[in-house]
């Protein structure tokens, strides 16, 4: 038997729990308190506020108010392999790290001993997946709570299954551990952690891997056992919950008819919204193949021809993302030659998705923000994008639906948050999106679903999606190079790149501010963004990597190579013949690039 109380700060006994007897103890090595915060993933933003976590324990909603917190998880490698990437993730690491979040919960629930409180774990198809799902079972009953194995799920109905009520499921449960690393190559694993509330934050995030390393330790000083998790590890097929009431929400967003019978009115779903569409999915081979025959097929859609359906944890065919080139190919390509409809993709974990329509034209990015708000019944209010959504954008939005484009920053959660807090404070919105592909409704509680947002898109009859984004202006040049932060460059002189990429943008706000020909965006809330010859630029820091994203967008091609002398030459921006103007794979090999961008942008302006 584990004792983790110590690593509670209010310790309720949830009854005498068994496990892991350490009858053949393993040596493990040494690890501090910072190689675990090594494994936190995102960044904290300047709006960052607490959660009301006071809520946990009460079990009021606390969906509606301002969570203020931005994407974060835990992210490390799970597989061995890659030179220069050693395992991270073992074993006794992810056991103290769902331990520390048994732990943490149950000081947030303050729940009495009468009542054992319950974690679901779910996967997506990375290799690594069983091992570690072992692993977070062994934390979580060691520390007292009951675990519920879903198996290959998608997050969010990892999430979903915190709000189900349904006893024959063992829903709804009171945390969750989402094992994924989304797109991220094969060798990489982490978690997702969730509560009704939502997505941890940042600094709770910090707490559990704090608390973690004083559990690694004692493991350390105990002796470690991988023993099989104890008999409070219970399966079940929460994905055949999840969707089926996913079809059911399609079929009452696709409309109904009322009938009324004496004093019963009884309200008729649209039973087969989609009969006759042919719709391809697909999954990349991660946990988003139940689309196709657990969704679309009982909306009565075809789906001959769907790809890659079958969860392969070495991604065989492309990375599973709909932001990737390759994977976009491949379901136009499937599109075009099965004559469908529709052609839908998701990234691994299918919180994020792209459409394609029947003329092979692709719906990622703005003009996929484009297609969810037309999709979204409540166009007309505020829409929260993230930062490096185009002009183009706003004017559709402001000029044909006659909604309010509200451009905040990047990540998912920070746009989800943002639509919360505004909606909090009396303006009202109902769609937070994001140019990666995540996209969030208030009608499905502001959770991040690819799999909705595909299924439940609105349609006014018309199969080819470009009618519906008619009137988006779209630029002649739209590119993203990533400026690579070198690390061990000497200007950075040793300090966190962090700071570097911020002092390269406070640079390249100063001479812009002299520049007559350019206009810094007057209200941004990340990076810094300019108009001119015609077009915008954003540049900005990167959520996660020593990565400054610069998305460059112009209207037309000519003013483009002005633009482009900006960035080229000595930083070594290149271009090519066939009007592939920047080249990505060059950019992201090249040392301390932002500096020599602001330096050179200088240049050419004196
Ligand atoms: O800041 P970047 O490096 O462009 O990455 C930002 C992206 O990271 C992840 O993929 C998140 O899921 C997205 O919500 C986010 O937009």
């Amino acid at each position: 038997m584990r004792n983790y109380s110590k690593y509670q700060t209010g310790f309720v006994n949830q009854g005498t729990v068994y496990c892991n007897a350490a009858s053949s103890a393993t040596a493990i090595p040494s690890l501090d308190k910072a190689d675990f915060l090594k494994l936190q993933n995102g960044r904290a933003t300047s709006r960052q506020t607490d959660v009301d976590m006071q809520s946990l324990s009460t079990g009021s909603n606390m969906k509606e108010k301002t969570l203020g917190l931005m994407l974060s998880d835990s992210r490390g490698v799970a597989v061995a392999g890659i030179e220069g990437e050693p395992v991270t993730l073992t074993e006794p690491v992810t056991e103290a790290i769902a331990a520390a979040f048994a732990a943490w919960l149950l000081d947030k629930k303050k729940v009495d001993a009468s009542r054992r409180l319950k974690i679901s774990i779910g996967h997506d198809s990375r290799i690594s997946a069983h091992m570690l799902q072992e692993a977070v079972s062994r934390g979580i009953t060691g520390a007292g709570l009951d675990v519920v194995q879903y198996g290959l799920a998608s997050t969010p109905a990892m999430f979903n299954s915190t709000l189900t009520e349904h006893e024959a499921f063992l829903c709804p449960v009171d945390g969750v551990i989402m094992i994924t690393a989304s797109h991220l190559p094969y060798n990489r694993n982490g978690f997702k952690f969730f509560t009704y509330a939502g997505g941890l934050g940042k600094p709770y995030i910090k707490d559990i891997l704090e608390r973690a390393a004083d559990i690694y330790s004692n493991f350390r000083a105990e002796g470690y056992s991988d023993k099989k998790a104890s008999a409070s590890v219970r399966k079940v097929d929460y994905m055949a919950v999840y969707t089926s009431d996913l079809v059911k929400a399609v079929r009452k967003a696709a409309g109904s008819r009322t009938a009324c019978y004496s004093l019963i009115v009884i309200i008729f779903y649209e039973e087969k919204p989609l009969e006759g569409f042919h719709i391809i999915v697909d999954a990349g081979n991660g946990a988003g193949g139940f689309f196709a025959a657990k969704v679309l097929e009982p909306l009565s859609a075809i789906t001959s021809g769907s790809q890659f359906l079958k969860p392969d944890g070495m991604f065989p065919n492309h990375t599973p993302n709909p932001e990737d080139k390759a994977a976009m190919k491949a379901i136009t390509q499937a599109v075009l030659d099965n004559k469908a409809d529709l052609g839908v993709i998701f990234d691994t974990d299918v919180d994020r998705s792209a459409a394609v329509d029947s003329t092979g034209c692709e719906f990622n990015q703005n003009r996929l923000n484009c297609f969810n708000v037309c999709h979204c019944a409540r166009g007309r209010t505020t829409i929260v994008t993230d930062s490096a959504t185009s002009d183009g954008l706003t004017s559709f939005i402001e000029k044909k639906l006659g909604g309010k484009h509200h451009r905040f920053k990047r990540g998912y959660k920070n746009v989800i948050d943002e639509a919360i807090c505004l909606n909090s404070v009396g303006e009202e919105s109902h769609l937070a999106i994001e140019t990666s592909g995540h996209g969030a409704l208030k009608e499905n509680h502001w959770l991040d679903d690819g799999a909705y947002l595909m299924a439940s898109g609105r349609n006014d009859g018309s199969k080819v999606l470009t009618d519906l984004v008619e009137g988006l202006e779209e630029p002649a040049v739209a590119v993203e190079p990533r400026l690579k932060i070198n690390q061990s460059h000497p200007d950075l002189k040793g300090g966190p790149f962090r700071d570097y990429g911020e002092a390269v943008l406070k640079h390249l706000e100063n001479s812009i501010a002299s520049d007559p020909e350019l206009q810094k965006a007057p209200v941004n809330y990340e990076g810094v963004r300019v108009s001119g010859f015609r077009g915008w630029f954003l540049l900005r820091p990167s959520l996660h990597d020593p990565v400054l994203p610069l998305n460059i967008e112009i209207s037309s091609k000519p003013k483009f190579s002005k633009y482009f002398f900006v960035f080229k030459s000595k930083a070594d921006l290149q271009t090519s013949q066939n009007n592939q103007l920047i080249d990505h794979n060059l950019i992201s090999r090249g040392n301390g690039f932002g500096c020599k961008l602001v330096q050179f942008y200088r240049y050419e302006k004196r």
